[in-house]
């Protein structure tokens, strides 16, 4: 008896080469995944002008937390509006990024899904200053009794928050320009501190000086051809 003919074997589907993982800068683990985050947070306090904006922003209303008794629903309420702008302005700067990479034309959905990122931020924006201004009001009372507080917050904080505006500017600056206002901030800082009607706020404000201080040492690095 004859066998019968072998019926050709379907060849397999070529075997697909997992694609590789793109290289990781800077490690992994929970140390790297700061490191990221913290990069993250510095790039776009150099590269979006708004972002730049809402650091001086949130200063000043560090100042005003720091320098008049409020009630701990009202400090949590602005503390958490600070931290929801820049919540929304690094996504939105996250989502720039993401459409730039998807397009570089000109594209009708590019264009709305950059406009619906700016959009959250503004509505954020303009609901804190209706919130801060709320704020200001039902606690006119106390302003009004703070004078000598007021004075100190605006003799020490004004002058602190140029510190901070000099440190974010992205105009090119002699590197003693940045450290002298990183070290006078600091300085305005301690001497705000001790009379502090919130230790909270002004926690909130040494963090934007350190963030502002790390934005102007990384544009510097950018200039000059570092990453
Ligand atoms: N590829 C694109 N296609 C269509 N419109 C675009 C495109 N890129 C940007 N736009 C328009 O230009 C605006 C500004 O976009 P851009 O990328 O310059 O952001 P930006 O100036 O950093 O924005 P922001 O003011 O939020 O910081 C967008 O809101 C959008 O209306």
């Amino acid at each position: 008896m004859s066998s019968p003919a072998l019926s050709p074997q379907p060849t397999p589907p070529p075997e697909k080469k997992p694609t590789p993982a793109p290289p990781s800068h800077g490690g992994s683990g929970m140390l790297a995944s700061f490191r990221h985050a913290w990069n993250g947070l510095i790039h776009t306090a150099v590269h979006q002008r708004n972002m730049r904006v809402h650091l001086v922003a949130a200063l000043l209303v560090g100042l005003v937390g720091s320098g008049i008794e409020l009630g701990l629903a009202e400090k949590v309420t602005l503390i958490f509006c600070v931290l929801l702008i820049f919540f929304a302005e690094i996504l939105n700067s996250a989502l720039e990024h993401l459409v730039d990479l998807a397009t570089r034309h000109f594209d009708e959905k590019a264009r709305l899904t950059k406009d619906a990122a700016a959009a959250g931020v503004l509505v954020l924006a303009t609901g804190t200053v209706v919130i801060f201004a709320a704020i200001l009001v039902h606690n006119w009372e106390t302003v009004a009794n703070s004078g000598p507080q007021i004075a100190r917050q605006v003799a020490l904080g004004l002058p602190l928050a140029l510190c901070v505006t000099v440190l974010i500017l992205p105009q090119p600056r002699s590197v003693w320009v940045d450290r002298i206002a990183f070290v006078g901030g600091a300085i305005l800082l301690g001497a705000l501190a001790p009379r502090t009607a919130s230790s909270v706020f002004t926690a909130m404000d040494a963090g934007l000086l350190i963030v502002a201080g790390a934005a102007a040492r990384q544009r510097r690095r950018e200039r000059q051809g570092h990453r």
